[in-house]
């Protein structure tokens, strides 16, 4: 008798809902988000692929006198860069058409990131390194994987006052002025958690 080894992962060929349902959420000053979980399905392969397969590269930041690693893998993809699985280009240009009015530009750019466990995280910060300090601008990430919040605060500091779940395959779109009036975190947490994909497009020039 054969042993055939069982397939964990759903043999669905992947797919992208339809934008129209993503729901809209205004959180002052001319912010907002978009969210649609589940709006990639069929994709339960794609977290292995990239976890094993992507060119991850630790990140070491200056701070003060000190070098320290900042606590997640990073992989980036530029303009022209061909992403790391066909379904990435699919969303990326899901997303183009989708938001072509508000955005006035294509997202061209893929940042991922891999936190392997619950120790990985990212600090509060907005997406203001580039054009995103004063243009109003979109910011869209895919997540995959194990569920994390996506914490929002107005800038400036204080409780996080805006949290969203993030599951495998769902979407949210941070917008507007988000990324100059408003700052976003991905807690570490204590529980046991899988890894975690995220993969964030953005439009030339923000970071
Ligand atoms: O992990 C995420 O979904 C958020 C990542 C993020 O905010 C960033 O890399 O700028
Ligand atoms: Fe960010």
């Amino acid at each position: 008798m054969h042993h055939q080894q069982a397939s964990l992962f759903d043999t669905a060929a992947p797919g992208l809902g339809d934008l129209a349902a993503a729901r809209r959420t205004r959180l002052g000053a001319g912010a907002w988000i978009d969210t649609f979980p589940g709006w990639l399905t069929g994709a339960d392969d794609l977290f292995a692929r990239l976890a094993a397969e992507v060119p991850w590269r630790g990140e070491r930041r200056q701070m003060y006198d000190n070098v320290v690693a900042v606590p997640r893998l990073l992989a980036h993809y530029g303009d022209g860069d061909p992403l790391p699985d066909p379904i990435l280009e699919h969303a990326r240009a899901a997303l183009t058409g989708h938001y072509a009015e508000e955005l006035g530009e294509p997202f061209t750019t893929a940042g991922l990131c891999y936190y392997r466990d619950g120790r990985d995280s990212v600090a509060w910060h907005g997406d203001r390194t580039g054009r995103g300090s004063d243009k109003d601008t979109l910011v869209a990430i895919v997540s995959l994987g194990a569920p994390r919040p996506l914490l929002l605060r107005p800038r400036g500091g204080g409780p996080a006052t805006v949290r969203r779940p993030l599951g495998h395959g769902d979407l949210i779109v941070m917008g507007g002025s988000c990324q100059r009036t408003w700052d976003h975190a991905i807690p570490k947490t204590r529980s046991v958690v899988g890894g975690r994909i995220s993969v964030q497009f953005r439009p030339h020039g923000v970071r």
